[in-house]
């Protein structure tokens, strides 16, 4: 669903922002990406939303190269960045209205409109008003009710749930673990270890534009998961292939 090949950019620096990474994300997984700051998160996802083109290597969605199909795999993906851009003078269901229309939809009529509000937690009282007036954990579920209306087929989210509070956090996660049972390839740029192990099925941890190490998150413990963390740092500074750890 979700597929990168020997995917790299490189900016012209000594060390590449992302060195051949070889990831696929199926449908109904939620991957999470940990890694420390510059590891290479943000160029994983911006390379899969095609807004930066590969140095080497190639990004899938639904087997198709984004580099070469950029309007149809755009159409399947939605993107939900840690700051989800709205029109802030627009009520949260005019939001919504106007960006599902935008990503091709049919016209909602407003019951549909409020359905998906509805699903995402939102309450009702507030589909009319203005979303400047809305706590980031609302406008956060206003983007994952973007993605439904859209009938996303592929998220990709870069570090979502920073600044929630633990309860809209939480929220949050069961959203994505919805949206992933129905069938949605998820990846989650996070630095948070618990919330990664909480909404994950799996885990990628990247260092310096290398991915060092995967797991299933049913396989490790919270404490594992922070141990293989830190490790995969020192791994990374000596060098070597992905490590996969299984139970
Ligand atoms: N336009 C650019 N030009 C040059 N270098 C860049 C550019 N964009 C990103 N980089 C570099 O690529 C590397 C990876 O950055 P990236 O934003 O992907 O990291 P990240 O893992 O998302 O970090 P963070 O956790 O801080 O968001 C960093 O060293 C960054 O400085």
């Amino acid at each position: 669903m979700l597929e990168a090949v020997d995917l790299t950019k490189n900016y012209g620096t000594a060390v590449p922002s992302l060195d051949r990474l070889n990831l696929r994300i199926e449908a109904g997984e939620v991957f999470c990406l940990l890694g420390p700051n510059g590891a290479g998160k943000t160029t994983t996802i911006s390379l899969f939303l095609g807004f930066i083109a590969p140095s080497a290597g190639t990004a899938r969605i639904k087997s198709l190269d984004v580099q070469r199909h950029p309007l149809e795999t755009k159409r399947f993906v939605a993107y939900i960045p840690e700051q989800v851009m709205l029109y802030r003078n627009l009520s949260g269901l005019e939001n919504l209205e106007y960006f599902s229309a935008l990503a091709g939809q049919d016209r909602y009529t407003r019951p549909e409109l409020l359905a998906f509000f509805e699903q995402v937690g939102l309450p009702a009282e507030s589909a009319g008003r203005r979303v400047g007036t809305y706590s980031k954990g609302m406008r956060q579920k206003v983007g994952i009710a973007i993605a439904i209306a859209k009938k996303a087929e592929a998220l990709l989210l870069d570090e979502p749930t920073s600044g929630l509070d633990p309860k809209a956090s939480n929220e949050f996660s069961e959203l994505l673990g919805r949206l992933s049972r129905q069938g949605v390839a998820v990846l989650m740029a996070t630095h948070d270890l618990f919330r990664a192990k909480e909404a994950g099925t799996r885990v990628g941890i990247m260092n310096a534009g290398r991915l060092v190490a995967t797991a299933r998150t049913e396989d490790l413990g919270y404490e594992q998961l922070e141990r293989l963390y830190l490790e995969s740092m020192a791994v990374a500074a000596a060098g070597g292939g992905v490590r996969e750890v299984r139970r």
